[in-house]
């Protein structure tokens, strides 16, 4: 296997019919934790996404055209080729993105997990043979990719979340036009190049950077294109979808949450602590799995607190390339306000700081991890997506009291809770509305297993034995005068 360096890995160009494609207008690539800029990849727009959008409709026809067992083929040797460039490609995670370069190498190996699962799916996409009311009518369904898909991918796990809709999309034998957040194009360039390398034909695969607006509305009006995924903020999830009315798309929607994390006074409390720390606090409380609401029961309150503050005490701040550091920048000085506005809410409401609270020393985006106690439902912490590590406290009643606080939410991505009774692990399971639930744990994420939310945080599962229907149509044959 030839082995590319992380230069060869830095691609500034975009990816359209098998070509690097070049452009005079230029996006700037910053580093968030120094604010320098690292790269400028071409700032395109609707024509040359028409232009891509034409090529994956040309390389749909032989793609489609594979047997699954070929086309798991080419996504066995894309992971192979993924996994043996981790460290390039994390490197060029965390400069464009910021997390701690041990979250980044975990995000590409859980991207590529994506990809070695639907390489396995691909060889599974059965049809039904129906018993038919007629004797003499055979009756059958097969199940045919939907066609060119368009992808838009977020900028806090740009790597990850790419490969979870490629992936399937690819394995199903449909083929793909890809718009990465602007902030964060690198990591889908690299998983590019190497899908290329991979022997992946041309046309498959198309990465088009620059212009949300300009590409977005190609992607969603161009009547060539059959399905959108999008991962991105509810807010432009719901202009997608109404953008994508007119030609009738099938959509997949991974939106935005507000994860309750609920702690019983039955429970391993140092256990709930831990799951906090992971849930709360990974990429530095910018990810839609986040806890964002934390309900600590009365009795054990003020003990959780405690012991909270002294984890989050030990969280080291600063450039995620640098050995030890748990905390890396928040993206832009966008989120940072957002973080900074959602504090000073609280606290003009009589909420208070345990620990943290204010911009880091370091300066630029960095921001001290905080614990907010005393905070109340009427608050933007409880109500809103921080986005940031932020852990407000919510103290609760009983068990009633906080399903219902729970719920009070437009959102429904993630939610956990901390119990060891079964009684009541089974009762909050089932009443808490949210599409993915972690019991007496804080990371639920796995490619075996259907990640999506309910309400405004999406339609549509990614992952597991489920992910790949979203990006096939079932056809019913009816055979008649046998
Ligand atoms: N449910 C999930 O799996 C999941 C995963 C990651 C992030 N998110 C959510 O994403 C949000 C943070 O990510 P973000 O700030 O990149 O979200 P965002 O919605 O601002 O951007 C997401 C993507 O949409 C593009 N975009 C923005 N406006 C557009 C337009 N008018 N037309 C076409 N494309 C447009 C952006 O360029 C980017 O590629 C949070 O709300 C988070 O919860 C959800
Ligand atoms: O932020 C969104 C990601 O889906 C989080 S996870 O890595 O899948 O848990």
């Amino acid at each position: 296997m030839k082995l590319l360096n992380e230069t060869e890995l830095l691609l500034e160009r975009c990816y359209i019919d098998g070509q690097w494609v070049d452009a005079p207008a230029r996006l700037a690539v910053h580093n968030p934790a120094t604010g320098e800029q690292i790269a400028t990849v071409p700032r395109l727009g609707a024509e040359e996404t028409r232009q891509a959008i034409a090529a994956a409709e040309r390389a749909g026809v032989a793609w489609r055209a594979l047997t699954g067992k070929e086309r798991a083929g080419y996504l066995r040797r894309w992971f192979d080729l993924v996994m043996a460039h981790i460290d390039p490609l994390a490197n060029l995670l965390t400069a464009e993105m910021g997390k701690p370069l041990s979250e980044a190498r975990g995000e590409i190996a859980y991207g590529a997990s994506y990809i070695e699962w639907f390489a396995e799916e691909a060889k599974r996409i059965y049809g039904d043979v129906i018993p038919a009311t007629q004797g003499d009518k055979r009756l059958l369904t097969i199940k045919q990719p939907v066609g060119v898909v368009a992808a838009i991918t977020p900028w806090n796990f740009p790597n990850a979340m790419l490969a979870r809709k490629i992936a399937p999309a690819l394995a199903a034998g449909c083929t793909v036009v890809a718009k990465p957040a602007e902030q964060t194009p690198l990591s889908a360039l690299a998983l590019a190049r190497l899908a290329a390398e991979a022997g992946i034909p041309p046309g498959v695969i198309n990465i088009v950077t620059g212009d949300p607006v300009a590409i977005g509305g190609e992607l969603t009006g161009n009547p060539l294109v059959r399905k959108l995924t999008f991962t991105g903020s509810t807010g432009v999830g719901k202009l997608l979808l109404r953008q994508c009315a007119d030609t009738v798309k099938k959509v997949s929607m991974e939106l935005g949450g507000n994860a309750p994390f609920i702690v019983f006074d039955d429970a391993d409390i140092d256990a709930a602590v831990e799951g906090a720390m992971v849930s709360k606090y990974r990429n530095t409380g910018q990810t839609c799995v986040c806890a964002n609401r934390l309900y600590v029961q009365d009795g054990v309150y003020d003990a959780f607190v405690a012991k909270l503050s002294q984890q989050v005490a030990a969280l080291q701040v600063g450039n995620g390339m640098q050995p030890g550091v748990t905390q890396g920048p928040l993206i832009d000085v966008k989120a940072l306000a957002k973080v900074e506005a959602h504090i000073a809410d609280a606290l003009a409401q009589g909420a208070k700081v345990v620990t943290g609270g204010k911009p880091h020393a370091l300066g630029g985006t960095f921001f001290e991890p905080t614990i907010l106690r005393d905070v109340t439902a009427g608050m933007k912490v409880a109500q809103e997506e921080t986005f940031g590590p932020v852990a407000p406290v919510f103290r609760f009643r009983d068990e009633q009291d906080v399903v219902v606080q729970a719920n009070a939410s437009e959102f429904g991505l993630a939610a956990y809770f901390y119990s060891r009774d079964i009684g009541r692990i089974w009762r909050v399971a089932e009443a808490i509305e949210a599409g993915m639930i972690g019991v007496n744990t804080g990371l639920i994420s796995t490619e075996v297993a259907p990640f999506g939310g309910i309400k405004q945080s999406g339609c549509g599962r990614e992952g597991s034995r489920y992910g790949i229907e979203d990006y096939l149509e079932i056809k019913y044959l009816c055979l008649g005068g046998i």
